[in-house]
Parts: C-alpha cells; sequence; structure tokens
C-alpha cells in the first residue's frame, strides 16, 4: 500500500537521483577488474552471456556490441546457442548472485572448463566464488529495500550499471581495435 502523505518525486528530480546513483557506483567500479575482465574477453574463443531478468537483458545488449566488434557471442538459452566449451568464456551478470539460473551455468561452464566472468554487488555469493574474474558492482541487489545503495526499485541501479559498465568497455576495446563505426556498422544485422 502506497503513504499518500509521502511527497511524490518529479520526473526531473528522479533523473537526477538516478544520475547520482549511476555516477557514485560506475565510480566505484574497480578498474584493474576491468582489466582482467577486457583480457578474459578478448582471449575467449567464444563468449556467451546469461543473467534473469533485467540483468540478462542487460547483458544482451553489451552480447551485441561485442558481435559488432567481431567476436564470436552467443546468448544463453537462445535457439542457436551451442554448447560452452574449454576456451569459451561465459559472462554472467546476477546483482544478487543467487539467482538459481545464473549461478547453475556458471557451475555448468566451470565443470567444462569454460572461464566464467560475474558482474554482480555480491562478491560473496555463491555466483562470486565460482567466478575467475569479478566486476563488482556496489549497488543495491533485488531485495535490498533499505534504500541506503539505492533509492531506486529492487536491483535497477545493478541493471542501469551493467549496461554502462559494458558499455564503457565496449568503446576502449572499439578504439583498441582501429576499426571505424563505418567497419562495426557492416556487422549489424540487416535483417531487422
Ligand atoms: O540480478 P539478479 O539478482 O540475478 O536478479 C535477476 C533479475 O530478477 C529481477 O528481479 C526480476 O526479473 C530483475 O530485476 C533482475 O534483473
Amino acid at each position: 500500500m502506497f503513504n499518500h502523505c509521502v511527497e511524490i518525486p518529479s520526473y526531473s528530480s528522479s533523473q537526477v537521483l538516478l544520475l547520482k546513483e549511476l555516477d557514485r557506483t560506475l565510480a566505484a567500479v574497480n578498474e584493474a577488474e576491468i582489466a582482467v575482465a577486457r583480457e578474459m574477453i578478448l582471449l575467449a574463443r567464444r563468449v556467451f552471456v546469461t543473467g534473469a531478468g533485467r540483468s540478462g537483458l542487460a547483458l544482451k545488449m553489451a552480447a551485441m556490441r561485442l558481435m559488432h566488434l567481431g567476436l564470436v557471442v552467443h546468448v544463453a538459452g537462445e535457439v542457436t546457442a551451442p554448447a560452452i566449451g574449454q576456451g569459451d568464456l561465459l559472462l554472467v551478470a546476477s546483482g544478487s548472485g543467487t539467482t538459481a539460473g545464473a549461478v547453475h551455468a556458471a557451475e555448468v561452464a566451470r565443470n567444462v572448463q569454460a572461464q566464467v566472468l560475474v558482474l554482480t554487488a555480491a562478491p560473496a555469493s555463491k555466483l562470486g566464488q565460482l567466478a575467475q574474474g569479478l566486476i563488482v558492482i556496489p549497488a543495491a541487489t533485488k531485495q535490498d529495500h533499505g534504500g541506503v545503495r539505492s533509492e531506486q526499485y529492487s536491483g535497477a541501479l545493478f541493471e542501469q550499471s551493467v549496461l554502462l559498465v559494458m558499455d564503457a568497455l565496449f568503446q576502449v576495446m572499439w578504439h583498441e581495435r582501429g576499426e571505424s563505426a563505418e567497419q562495426l556498422w557492416k556487422r549489424h544485422a540487416n535483417l531487422e
């Protein structure tokens, strides 16, 4: 039940809140962890991405950009995704680090000697412990309703941060590869 005595924030104040939270959270992401993630992505034979709900959707956006860079990328669970194996990388996003599908996928990947790179707000979680590479995003997890790490609903700050962390990493890798936007554009889907 909503408490109607609570002041309803305006659209613009909400926008400011989001930007402040993102600024603070992204500034706290460890650059050494990003460097390791970059290495793991570039060394992988193929990259698989997975995550539940909005966390998975944010990684699907990142997966598209990695494909635009010319990497071989699969979204786990899609009908065309092959088996993951040795030399592959599983990129998993889970704020809580406890979502069953995400943990299971990481276990499968480890069992077949694939590498596991995790973006999470909970590095001590089961998923965090399965990771060989970790990007810790100090945001609220989906059931952290305390409002301290974020005033946004559920895992929104984590999910937004996943997209921005991966887009920033894409920006680095794009310029390192020295390809023009026109060259990347040739890899864009032409059946959409
Ligand atoms: O990031 P987690 O903790 O794995 O949660 C997965 C997803 O579950 C949800 O709560 C519901 O889809 C999303 O907000 C979140 O992205």
